[in-house]
């Protein structure tokens, strides 16, 4: 079933006016004229951290969600409306009343058979690609499904290619050129900081961008380094040692310093199941293949003898990286049917 990124109405919650005309069940329900708007930070076991206010006067609510709502989900980039005790203070509980319609939606499955979707994280704008450029490998065929995921979700993807300093980051440069995805490379220096993190901030600024990679790629470095205090900011401390942690499996949206965008942080995510991407669209997420189409047959599923894409690929239409590409977008197409491996 095909999805667009404007299909949010499942989830926008409006508060309708009671139209039975009898008193309110709750002092505060008609029209919450009195809410206050938030971003939900984070999400724990049922409690929501939902930042409110403006610059130099923010600071964190813990809320609930009103039963009104249903059963609307609630994840991290929402931007809500609290009603209740909004003071953020120690042992304080909003409730959440209402859900602003999602400008993008980043969706989820487990695999690529998996019949239950999950939103990950809601209105975010940019979708960043952490990939080590060695140590540990680029792995293509996983940044080939995440930029499937971020054109799928109307986000803008970045790659984002750490450890320049172990190896030329060039010939991975060649192999992405002719898909005009923006990119910045960082590496470490001698004494330990990250170089390119201006670039990196220069990229992030003003927007939210959620962050995926897999382990070893370095994403907690660059999550340090851009938000000192991201641990702090996490709130996750271990009652053991009480140090910070950040092991959590869940989306947490950090603040960049001086009010200049968000990283929204996905540990556990390694990778996206695109179940609910519909086949037929899949081909449009690959734009440097998706002018070779214009050859194959009608209903061509791009995964036959008579498609048009082997040719184009082999005339060099799609440049270095095209058979790579090709055995991708192949891979993505036979996994609708078995549940594939990476
Ligand atoms: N040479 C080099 N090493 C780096 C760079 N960035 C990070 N590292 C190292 O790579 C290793 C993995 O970095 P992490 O930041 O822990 O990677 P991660 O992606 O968060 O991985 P997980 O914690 O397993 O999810 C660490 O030993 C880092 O010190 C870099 O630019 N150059
Ligand atoms: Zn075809």
């Amino acid at each position: 079933m095909a999805r667009s990124t404007r299909d949010y109405d499942e989830s926008d919650v409006r508060i309708r006016p009671n139209r039975r005309g009898s008193r309110p069940r709750s002092k505060d329900r008609p029209a919450h004229a009195d809410a206050v708007r938030g971003r939900v930070l984070g999400v724990d076991r049922g409690r929501y951290r939902v930042l409110v206010g403006d610059t130099g006067d923010r600071h964190d609510v813990t809320a609930m969600r009103a039963r009104e709502l249903g059963r609307k989900g609630i994840v991290v980039g929402d931007e809500v409306h609290l009603v209740g005790d909004t003071t953020g203070a120690e042992g304080s509980l909003a409730r959440i009343v209402r859900i602003s319609p999602r400008v993008t939606v980043l969706r989820r499955t487990a695999d690529d058979t998996d019949p239950v979707e999950r939103v990950l994280v809601a209105n975010a704008e940019q979708l960043v690609v952490v990939s080590a450029l060695t140590n540990p490998e680029p792995r293509p065929r996983l940044i080939d499904r995440c930029l499937v995921a971020a054109y799928d979700a109307g986000m803008e993807p970045l790659l984002l290619l750490t450890k320049a300093d172990l190896t030329d980051p060039a010939p991975f440069l060649e192999q992405y050129a002719p898909l005009s995805v923006h990119h910045v490379v960082t590496s470490r220096a001698p004494d330990g900081s990250i170089i390119g993190l201006d670039a990196v901030h220069e990229a992030l600024a003003g927007r939210v961008s959620v962050l995926v990679g897999h382990s070893g790629v370095g994403k907690s470095t660059l999550v340090n380094a851009l938000v000192p205090d991201a641990l702090r900011a996490v709130g996750v401390v271990n009652d053991v040692t009480g140090r910070g942690r950040h092991t959590s499996t869940s989306a947490v949206a950090l603040p960049l310093p001086d009010d200049d965008g968000w990283v929204v942080d996905t540990p556990g995510v390694r990778s996206f199941g695109l179940a609910h991407v519909d086949p037929a669209r899949i081909v449009t997420h690959f734009p440097d293949l998706e002018p070779g189409t214009e050859e194959c047959p009608r209903g061509c599923t791009h995964d036959e003898e008579e498609c048009a894409l082997d040719a184009w690929v082999a005339s060099g239409a799609a440049g270095p990286a095209g058979p790579a590409r090709l055995d991708s977008l192949r891979r993505l197409l036979r996994t609708r049917t078995a549940a594939g491996e990476e």
